[in-house]
C-alpha cells in the first residue's frame, strides 16, 4: 500500500524552481530513498510532504489524506514525523527531557486540568516518562538519560533526534541525512536501529548523501536532480544510471 504520494509537487523561491514537477511515492514499510546533488531540492521536497511550506501547484496524501488541509502537528498526530536537528536550547535540557518535549495531546497542557485533573497528569507522565525510557534503551542512549544534550557526540545527536520522532509513535519518519557528521562505528549502528524500527513498522524516507548507507537501507530509491524527477529504482539500478551518474560528475 502507498502510505504517501507527491503528485506534481512544484516550489519557486523569487521565480527559481526548487521543486520542478515532482512526484514520489513511499510505500508502507519500506525504507525509501531520496537522493541527488546538492541543491537538488530534497529539503525543500520534506518541508512540502510535511507541510512545512506550501507548493505552488500540486498534492501530498498521507495516508489517504490531503496534508495541505492539516496543520503541521495534525500530520505529526496523524503518524507523519520528521526529524529535527537539536537546537541549542535543547542542548541545555537533558536527554530524557529532550524526549518528553516531543509528547503530545498530554492533559498536563490545558492549563485549568493542572487543577482539574492532577491524577491524570501524573499518570500520563509516569507513562510518557516509561515510554522515553524503552526507546532511550532502544537506541542505547539510556545511561544518558539525564546528561545534558549538548554533551552527545553527532552521532548521539542523530539517534536523540530520531528518538524524539519514536515518542510521536509515527507511522513514517521522513530521516534527514542520518548519517551526516557520524563516525563510521556509529553510522553501521543507526543504519541496525532504522532496520529494527522498520521491521517493527515504522516506514522510513531517508535523504542521504552517504551512498553506502543507501544502499545497505533502501528498497527503493528516488533521484532528484535541479527539483525534478531523474530516476527511481532499487539502490543497484541508480547507482548504475547512466543520468543519474552524470547528474552527480556534473556538480
Ligand atoms: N527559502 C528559500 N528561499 C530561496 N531559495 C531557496 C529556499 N529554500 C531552498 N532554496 C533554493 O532551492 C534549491 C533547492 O534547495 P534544497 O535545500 O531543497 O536542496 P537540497 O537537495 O536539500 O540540497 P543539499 O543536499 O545541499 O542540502 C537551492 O537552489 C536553494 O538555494
Amino acid at each position: 500500500m502507498t502510505l504517501l504520494q507527491a503528485k506534481n509537487l512544484h516550489k519557486s523561491f523569487g521565480g527559481v524552481p526548487a521543486v520542478n514537477n515532482a512526484t514520489i511515492d513511499v510505500v508502507e514499510g519500506s525504507i525509501t530513498g531520496l537522493i541527488g546533488p546538492n541543491g537538488a531540492g530534497k529539503t525543500t521536497l520534506f518541508n512540502l510532504l510535511s507541510n512545512f511550506i506550501t507548493p505552488d501547484t500540486g498534492e501530498v496524501i498521507f495516508n489517504g489524506q490531503a496534508v495541505q488541509t492539516m496543520p503541521s502537528h495534525r500530520i505529526a498526530r496523524q503518524g507523519m514525523v520528521r526529524t529535527f536537528q537539536v537546537a541549542k536550547a535543547l542542548s541545555r535540557l537533558s536527554v530524557l527531557e529532550n524526549l518528553l518535549l516531543a509528547t503530545q495531546h498530554q492533559t498536563g497542557e490545558n492549563f485549568f486540568n493542572v487543577w482539574l485533573q492532577p491524577g491524570r497528569i501524573r499518570k500520563e507522565e509516569r507513562l510518557a516518562k516509561a515510554h522515553a525510557m524503552e526507546i532511550l534503551d532502544s537506541i542505547g542512549l539510556v545511561e544518558k538519560a539525564h546528561d545534558y544534550a549538548g554533551g552527545l557526540s553527532g552521532g548521539q545527536r542523530k539517534l536523540l533526534e530520531i528518538g524524539r520522532a519514536l515518542m510521536m509513535q509515527p507511522k513514517l519518519i521522513l530521516l534527514d541525512e542520518p548519517a551526516a557528521g557520524v563516525n563510521p562505528t556509529l553510522i553501521n549502528q543507526i543504519c541496525d536501529y532504522i532496520q529494527t524500527w522498520n521491521k517493527e513498522g515504522v516506514t522510513f524516507l531517508v535523504i542521504e548523501h552517504n551512498m553506502d548507507v543507501i544502499m545497505s537501507l533502501c528498497d527503493r530509491v528516488w533521484v532528484l536532480a535541479e527539483g525534478a524527477n531523474l530516476a527511481v529504482g532499487t539502490p543497484e539500478e541508480v547507482q548504475t544510471n547512466a543520468q543519474v551518474l552524470e547528474a552527480y560528475l556534473g556538480q
